[in-house]
This record gives structure tokens, sequence and C-alpha cells, in this order.
């Protein structure tokens, strides 16, 4: 891929800008301190592709703001004998890929791998899944994305140009939420999906063809879905060492597809390349290398502007872009593109603030969101049409980065900035997780471009200067070398791999290997072999982590299974039950203090869930939602708890677990078992106060927000550890020493 060369061009015309801005920003405090002139842009000379543009494409007359996507519409345009059923048809083979549809279908009839580069936007993610299918691969399609949004989003546009309702011939497959039939023939879900449908079909004997898109992203799930597809290439298409396996299987070949538009292709066709040799063959195996092949075009270019000078805040000069753009530039939405909740959240405050005191004749603005602990319902509002005498914005993560079409966007506007998840594995003996805030790389910029121009000439405005980009990191780091190992190992585990012979990519930390093997040990999910016991395996029946899934199978020898799963449905819940409000901290405390267990923070978060479902069973929707307002609870979190809630009490029936046990207000049984659960987070009180680690030699304090009230007990248990001025523990329960002693793990601890 071409990097975009900087030239100076005119900035953005700033006159109306400069006014409009004067207008809305004399009302804000924060931003009234001084004037700024708006920010300059410079037009890159090369916008992305221009040359290469396929012209021809119209844009909808009918669905000019149309969701073609959206789940709620494309049980409405089903229709295949309908005019817009042949729009999409003709949109089809207008896309870049259609050129090469022949080639490409060659190429995956003649290899076991293939190797698809196309930009974004050629029709790689909606098309090529579509051939196939066309083509005669008589069983299913896997399509795997990294995000759950664009899998959703994805397999509704594919039933749509299939002229078929979403969850027959089209599906999906994301973590709590499936639509698929008995005749789904193209399966779009998420890698973390695929690895868990390993579990139980280790050779994925119902799909004839996997397509692994975004590989470039280079998570964890896709690592591992790469690793493992090797494998199951050898056993299925190639002559493996399991002869079982190679004879019911080599009937029925497996092809692999690897698609991107910003990859390290070289990469990844020596990691296939090297197949052959890692596995043993036999004579008759003819070594087969993945080819790459390149998707040449996009349907419409993409101008991007770099900023003159860098910007030391990046919030302030989205604002001021997007009013740029607002007043100078025609019609189309715009997505921001921001690093995280917190951020989202506070530009569209500011934004609602400043668009209320537009000048009359400007078009009104529109904001959403879409961040991953948004709820479905909530993320698919972004999809909805924008009505004509407005704009609409969206303020995204880096999960509106790849594979996702936002129907109206012409604009992009780019921080620059992300959110990054590291296990710091040598830390506080468990290893800690931390989300830090970092530069992009420049893969996610050509990504964050792609999403303008998909339906007509795009703009992307990236709030960092040319250099800036030049200086960026190719690709990102992969997630294998950066995470926490646990959960996917015990999913290899119980996968069959064996995780020293594994044959990823990138090798893992060796420090978060034996991280997570510890882990693992310690809460019997292998044995001193590093087989994996039948415990692991009834761990890996949930779709939690194994902390937590062991805290619910051990609730039932405690008797407390209804409020272990309520517990553990909270704190995998990706919003804070109790959300950080600086601003009126005292009257929140005050509000919440009506909760507050003596025991601590789990039992007190259990006592909020418990008076949330005696609302819900008197109030609607918004008498729930004032509730959470008045007691000053997320929402948000508690619904997503309640949906975590009913999926986990549909395993627990699938297992045979009685999910009804209850341990009324009794609060040792819940401790007990979160304790079975959480073996790395007990701590110690010191003669001063503090706390020590029993399995780690960190000295830690407990959190301010704790609702713990008695901040001397002899042993806590926590959740997390969080790094300011002093390693805190969040999340805390007083536990007796003699619970502690009930394991003996961690007899070799001086527990007086
Ligand atoms: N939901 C949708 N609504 C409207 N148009 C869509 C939608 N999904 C796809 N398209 C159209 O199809 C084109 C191809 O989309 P597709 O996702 O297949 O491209 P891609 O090559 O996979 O791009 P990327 O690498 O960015 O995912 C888009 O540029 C857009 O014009």
């Amino acid at each position: 891929m071409t990097e975009i060369p900087g030239i100076s061009q005119p900035p953005l015309s700033a006159s109306r800008f400069q006014q409009c801005r004067d207008l809305v920003l004399s009302s804000s405090p924060s931003h009234q301190t001084k004037r700024r002139p708006a920010i300059v842009m410079m037009e890159s000379d090369h916008p992305v592709d221009s040359k290469r543009t396929i012209h021809g494409h119209k844009r909808l007359k009918s669905g000019k703001h149309k969701p073609i996507g959206t789940q709620d519409e494309v049980f409405s345009i089903c229709n295949r004998d309908g005019k817009f059923f042949q729009q999409l048809q003709e949109q089809r083979k207008q896309l870049p890929i259609a050129q090469g549809r022949e080639s490409l279908m060659r190429s995956i009839s003649l290899n076991d791998v293939t190797i698809i580069l196309g930009e974004t936007g050629s029709g790689k993610t909606t098309q090529l899944p579509q051939y196939l299918l066309e083509g005669g691969y008589h069983r299913q399609i896997a399509v795997t994305q990294p995000r759950r949004v664009a899998a959703t989003s994805l397999a509704a546009r594919v039933s749509a140009e299939q002229g078929q309702p979403l969850g027959t011939l089209v599906g999906y497959s994301v973590r709590f939420d499936e639509c698929v039939g008995p005749s789904t023939r193209v399966k779009y879900l998420t890698d973390g999906m695929l690895v868990r449908e390993m579990m139980n079909d280790p050779l994925l004997m119902c799909y004839d063809v996997v397509i692994v898109d975004e590989a470039h992203e280079r998570t964890l799930r896709t690592d591992i879905v790469l690793a493992s597809l090797k494998r199951i290439l050898a056993l299925r298409n190639g002559s493996g060492s399991d002869s079982n396996a190679k004879g019911k299987a080599k009937a029925t070949p497996l092809k692999v597809v690897i698609m991107s538009a910003t990859l390290d292709a070289e990469k990844f066709s020596k990691f296939f390349e090297s197949m052959f040799s890692w596995f043993p063959t036999n004579d008759d195996l003819t070594p087969n290398s993945a080819p790459v092949l390149y998707v040449k075009g996009r349907q419409h270019p993409v101008s991007i502007f770099h900023t003159s000078t860098s910007q030391n805040d990046y919030l302030d000069a989205a604002l001021r872009t997007f009013f740029q753009i607002h007043v100078d530039r025609p019609p189309g939405d715009v997505l921001i593109f921001l690093p995280g909740q917190d951020d989202i959240e506070n530009l569209e405050s500011s934004l609602r603030v400043f668009a209320h005191q537009l000048p009359q004749g400007v078009p009104n603005v529109i904001t959403c969101s879409l961040y991953a602990s948004l709820p479905n319902t909530e993320q698919t509002k972004v999809f909805r049409p924008t009505p004509p005498d407005a704009r609409k914005c969206i303020l995204a993560t880096n999960i509106a980065e790849t594979s996702i079409t936002i129907p109206g966007v012409r604009y992009v506007i780019d921080s620059g900035k992300q959110k990054e998840k590291r296990h710091l594995a040598r830390i506080a003996g468990s290893g800690f997780d931390t989300l830090l805030t970092t530069d992009i790389t420049k893969s996610s910029a050509m990504q964050r471009a792609g999403r303008a121009g998909r339906e007509d000439h795009g703009y992307c405005f990236r709030l960092y200067t040319e250099d800036a980009f030049k200086a960026m990191a190719p690709s990102v780091e992969p997630e294998v070398q950066r995470s926490s190992l646990t959960s996917a190992f015990l999913q290899l585990k119980v996968i069959g791999h064996d995780l020293d012979a594994m044959p990823f990519m990138d090798r893992p930390d060796p420090e978060s290997v034996g991280s997570a093997l510890r882990t693992l040990w310690l809460l019997d999910a292998i044995d001193d072999s590093r087989c994996l016991t039948d415990f692991g395996r009834s761990l890996a029946k949930f779709p939690l982590v194994p902390q937590y899934a062991a805290t619910l199978l051990a609730s039932v020898k405690h008797s407390c299974t209804a409020e272990a799963m309520s517990l553990v449905a909270l704190l995998s819940s990706s919003s804070p039950l109790f959300p950080d409000s600086s601003s009126h901290r005292d009257v929140a405390n005050e509000s919440r203090m009506k909760f507050r267990h003596p025991s601590g923070d789990h039992w007190t978060m259990l006592n909020v869930f418990r008076a949330y479902d005696e609302v819900c069973a008197s109030e609607g929707k918004s008498g729930r939602k004032d509730w959470c307002k008045r007691n000053c609870i997320s929402h948000r979190a508690l619904r997503e708890a309640r949906n975590i809630r009913t999926q986990l009490r549909g395993i627990c029936e699938r297992m045979g677990m009685d999910w009804s046990l209850s341990c009324g207000n009794e609060e040792s049984p819940l401790l007990r078992s979160l304790l079975r659960g959480l073996l790395q987070h007990v701590a110690l009180l010191q003669p001063d106060g503090t706390y020590k680690q029993v399995m780690g030699p960190s000295v830690v304090k407990i959190h301010p927000s704790s609702f713990l009230m008695d901040k001397r007990s002899p042993a806590i248990v926590y959740n997390e550890l969080v790094y300011t001025t002093n390693i805190y523990a969040r999340g805390v329960s007083a536990v007796y020493k003699s619970f502690i002693a009930e394991f003996p793990k961690l007899t070799g601890v001086r527990l007086s």
C-alpha cells in the first residue's frame, strides 16, 4: 500500500467556520478563554486512489440515506423482485472486486490458502462470500471479524444483497447473540466465536471455506484462528498425523482466505507456506504456497487532509473541525474517531451545546455514538437515516475502524489516538491489565480514512501532521504479545492444542505464558502435568473469564448459584455499575449508601441488582432509567448484566446446574465462591494498615471508592488492581482467613 505523500494546498476555507465558532464558543466557559484560529489542514496530493476510481456509481435515488444493512430494515427489503433489490445488484456489479471475480474463484479452487489484499471499499467482505456461495461451495462459509458490530451489520447487508431475511441464508454469531438458521450458508462471526466453535468441532467440519477478514488487526483470537487453521488444513487437506481425522476429513477439504486492506501479505504468505514443513507429511503431499491476490481500486476517492501543526487537545480540534465541515462543506455525515468512551461522552456534550446555537440556515446536528460497551440497540442507531435537514455526527472508537459501512458518511475526522489494552505480566503476581491511550498505526489511519468514500467522494481530516503520520508504526503489535493469555489458553486446551507447539505467527511473551499457565493451575483448570481437567473443561463452557466461571461453578457447592450468577454478570458487564461522577461525587455517594453492605463491594453490588430487579418488575423502561439516575447507578451496566445473566442461566441449564440455589442474605457462601475464582486476588492486612498480596509481591491499599466498612479487615479479596499514586485494590470484600485456608494451593502462606 502506498503512503500518502504530503503537499501544501490551501487549507479548508475557514471564514464561515470562524463566524460560527465565535458564536458558539462564546457560550462555553471551557472554551471561552481564548480565540483560536480554525485548524489549518493540508490536503494530500494523492487522495486515496482517485486514479483508480471506477465512476458510474450513483447514490440511490430512493435510499439516499437509507440504512441499508440494519437488521430492522433488512426484512423489508428482501423482496427479490423489488426495485431496491435490483439497485443493490447494480451496485454489486460496480464494485472493483467484481472485475476480478473469475481469477479469485480460480485461485481459491486451486489453493488451500489464498491471501487477498484489497483496498477499503473494494468489496472484499461483502462480495467474496457471495461469489463462493454462488460458485458451488455447498456447505457453510465462515467470515470472521474482529468486532461484533461489523459481523452483525455485514450479515444484514449481505442478506439484503441476497434478497433473503437475515438469519436464513446469511446470518451472524457474536458473543451473547446469534442469528442463524438451519439453512444458513454464510455466517459472519467474531473470531472469538470461531474459536468457541472449534471447542466442539476442532476440524471445523461444517465449513467449506473460512475467510479471516481484517487479519491485519492481529487480535489474540485472530492469531489463534490462524494457528488452528494451519493445523486443520494439514489434517483436512494434507495428510496429517491423525489418520482417523484424515480418513473422515480428506473428502471435505477446507479453503482458507485471509483478507485485509493493510496487510503484511508476505508475512502471512510465509506463515502458511511453512505449513507443510511444520506438520508431518506424506510423499503424496505437494507443498502448497499461499498466493497473494491484489484487488485494485476503490469505488470512490478519499481526499486526505492533515493539520499543519500538531494539536495538543484532540477533543477541541475535533470539535472545531466538525463545525468547520458542518458550515463549509456539502451534505454528508461525519464520523469522528476518538480513543474511548469518556472522550466520546465529553465531545458529544460539547457538540450538543454548540449545535443548539448555530445560526439560522445551518442544518441541525444529530449526534450518536459507537463504542464496544454500548448496547446493541444503541449501536445500531448509527445506521439510521439522517433527516434531509440535518447532519449526523457519529463519535466512535476504533470499533468502527474496519469493515463497516455507515451509510451517509462522507467525512471522517481522525484523532490519531486509540485505547490499547496491555497485560503487564510482571506486575503484582497475577499480572495486571491496563488501558493506555496510544497513537494509532499507519494501518489504522488508512482504515479510518477508508470509512469515508463508501458511497461517494470522501474526505478524511487527520488531527495530526503529515510528519506524524509518516512517523507512525506501520501496523499494530500483535495482541498475543501484549494480552493476558489465560482465557485463550484454556480454550486451546479444550480444542486439544499443545500450547508449546502451537504455531503462532509471533511467539507470545514468555512471562505472559507463565502467568496464564499459573492461573489455570491455581484454578484447577489444568493439573501438575498441564493436562486439562474436567473442571477446566466446564470452565470453558462459560463465555466468562475463567476466574468468574470458577466462582459460578463453586457456587453450586455453597448453594448460592442465583447470587453468583448475578454477581458475575455484573462483574462481566462492560460498563461500571457506579460510574465516576467527579462533579457531584458527594451526592452520588449518599444516594448509593442505602445499598451498602458491611462486607464490602460485592454484596453492595448484589443489593443494587436485587433492588433493580424489583424495579423492573413494577416499572417500565423510563421508570427503570429514572430509578438509576436518582441513585447514580449505571442503567446500562444493569441492563447488560441482566442480559448476561439470562445467557448464563441458559448455559447452567444445559450443564444440568441448578441456578435457583440461593443463600438468601447469608454472605459467606457467595464470598467463599468468589474466593475460589479470585485466589490470586487475596491480600492480608499488615500492621501499617496496608495489605500485602498473598500470591504476589505488591502492597496494596483499598480504593477510596470501596463500600467496605472495616478498612482494617484481616483479609480481603478484590476484583482488580488500579495504579495511580498507589496500587489500589478495587471491588473489595472482607473475607475470613479461615476461608483462605480452605484452598490447599495457598497453604504455603502464613495466615496468622
Ligand atoms: N451497510 C451498507 N450500506 C451501504 N452500502 C454498503 C453497506 N455495506 C457495504 N456497502 C457498499 O459496498 C462497498 C463494499 O463494502 P465491503 O465491506 O465489501 O468492502 P471491503 O473491501 O471489505 O472494505 P473494508 O476493507 O473497508 O472492509 C462499500 O464501499 C459500500 O459502497
